[in-house]
């Protein structure tokens, strides 16, 4: 055996380690390897077996001495990304970047373990049976333990933290949340739309939202120094766990905001049940009277799917009119009434590329707040690969092999072309597919 069979035979090992858990082998192969990070042919390192394999012991080791969690292999995937694939909790706790110093400015919740998708998995028990009791309500609103978020025109209001910035470091902004005396600029003599949105894990800490798009943008500071207001996209920068309550909260106020009127007899309607509900002012209304589902706030289901071609080597995306230049996502569109979601995967299909899809199969969903879609993420076999694109929806709509699939996910396409970042569920069942069709 010559040196460099020798470094490979303890690469071998080393992975091995990692694969099977055995910390006794790792450590002595941790001494003399002097790159921890090593690749096998397929791009995969000891942290990234470890975590398809579930080892959180391992995952810890080799965390402790330097291992690099950014690595990718050669299917563009993190430990994370493996971790998460294959719902391996506990490695996917110890991978998620821990929360940053400047956390403990604000409360710091996390999203239910296993939960992938972004706007998904909130911490916040919605205690639906408080929603009635208004004298609970009040007192939960004006407790000194609340906390209140707020939207401006259905952006969330942020505060910018000035730590950072005195550092030189970039802006990181977060969710400002309130308490109800900071909010008298809001409330005074208004009754702007209020939301429970439900109780954190201590159970001691009630959430609200109140809609402050009433106040002038420069009075906000009046409520926080360093408030500011960035657009409803500031959602996708915060915290998992921020960002699910913040869509809750946004879904509810888009609908306060456009249900103004009942829609059956056109009177003014009330805000009832800590924002679930809208109530018709005219006790002689037929929305009164039988299902009350023109009361209720609304979740328009959606389906997005990652389309295989028959042959199941390459994935169909498209182009809509008003995406960015060399921008691909997957094809999507609202289920319509009377309709599976197996059907409105078949259909929205055929009619903007005119691909016929057979099988589908149900991979996730994801609340999708702008204003009120229920992502069902799925992927379809398709049973036919001609192309007719519904020029009304899509500019382009074409077939790409598994490796482009690839560059495009991790930022290596030679054309530069882009797909949608990972909190969009289009990313994750674009991901889905390149790692079921990947081998270890
Ligand atoms: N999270 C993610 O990863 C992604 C999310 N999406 C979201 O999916 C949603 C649907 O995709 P899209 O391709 O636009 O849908 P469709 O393919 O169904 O096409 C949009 C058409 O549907 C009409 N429409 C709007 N709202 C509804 C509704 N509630 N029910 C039925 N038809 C409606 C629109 O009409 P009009 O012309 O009158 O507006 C428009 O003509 C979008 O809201 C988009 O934000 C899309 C891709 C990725
Ligand atoms: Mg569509
Ligand atoms: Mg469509
Ligand atoms: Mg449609
Ligand atoms: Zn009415």
């Amino acid at each position: 055996m010559d040196k460099h069979d020798i470094y490979e035979t303890y690469v071998e090992k080393f992975h091995e380690a990692a694969a099977g858990g055995d910390t006794d082998l790792l450590d002595s192969a941790v001494k003399v390897l002097p790159n921890l990070n090593v690749k096998n042919d397929k791009g995969w390192t000891a942290l990234m077996f470890a975590a398809r394999n579930g080892h959180a012991n391992v995952v810890k080791l080799l965390l402790d001495r330097g291992c690099d969690c950014e690595v990718i292999n050669s299917t563009g995937q993190t430990a994370l990304g493996i971790a998460q694939f294959w719902n391996q909790h506990k490695v996917v706790e110890l991978l998620e970047a821990p929360p940053s110093s400047s956390s403990s400015s604000g409360p710091v919740l996390q999203t239910e373990p296993g939960v992938t998708n972004f706007l998904c998995g909130s911490p916040l028990d919605r205690r639906a049976e408080k929603r009635k009791d208004k004298k609970w309500l009040d007192e939960a609103l004006k407790g000194s333990s609340v906390e209140i978020i707020s939207f401006h025109n259905l952006s969330p209001v942020v505060k910018k933290l000035p730590d950072l910035t005195t550092k030189g470091l970039d802006a990181e902004y977060r969710l400002m949340t309130s308490k109800y005396a900071d909010l008298s600029v809001v409330f005074h003599n208004q009754t702007p739309a209020v939301i429970f949105l439900g109780v954190d894990p201590s159970g001691e800490v009630p959430w609200f939202a109140v809609d402050v798009s009433h106040v002038p943008e420069e009075k906000i500071k009046d409520i926080h120094p360093y408030a500011e207001i960035m657009g409803y996209r500031s959602i996708f920068s915060f915290k998992k766990a921020e960002a699910a309550i913040c869509g809750q909260a946004r879904t509810l106020l888009a609908w306060h905001d456009r249900y103004q009127f009942c829609p059956t007899c056109g009177a003014k309607t009330t805000i009832e049940e800590g924002g679930y509900k809208r109530k018709c002012t005219d006790a002689n209304c037929r929305s009164l009277k039988g299902t009350h589902n023109t009361c209720y706030p609304r979740v328009d289901p959606t389906v997005i799917m990652a389309v295989v071609s028959p042959d199941g080597k390459q994935l169909l995306l498209g182009r809509g009119s008003k995406f960015p230049p060399l921008f691909f996502s997957c094809l999507a569109g609202f289920v319509e009434p009377g309709e599976s979601i197996e059907e409105a995967c078949r259909r929205e299909v055929f009619e903007e590329a005119g691909v016929c899809v057979g099988h589908v199969q149900y991979h996730s969903c994801q609340p999708w707040p702008m204003p009120a879609s229920l992502m069902i993420g799925c992927i379809a076999h398709a049973t036919s690969t001609d192309i007719t694109i519904d020029h009304d929806e899509l500019e382009e709509a074409r077939w790409f092999s598994r490796q482009e699939v690839i560059q495009i996910l991790t930022s290596q396409h030679p054309q530069r072309l882009s797909c949608p970042p990972e909190f969009a569920i289009a990313h994750q069942i674009i991901r889905s597919w390149v790692n079921m069709t990947s081998n270890l």
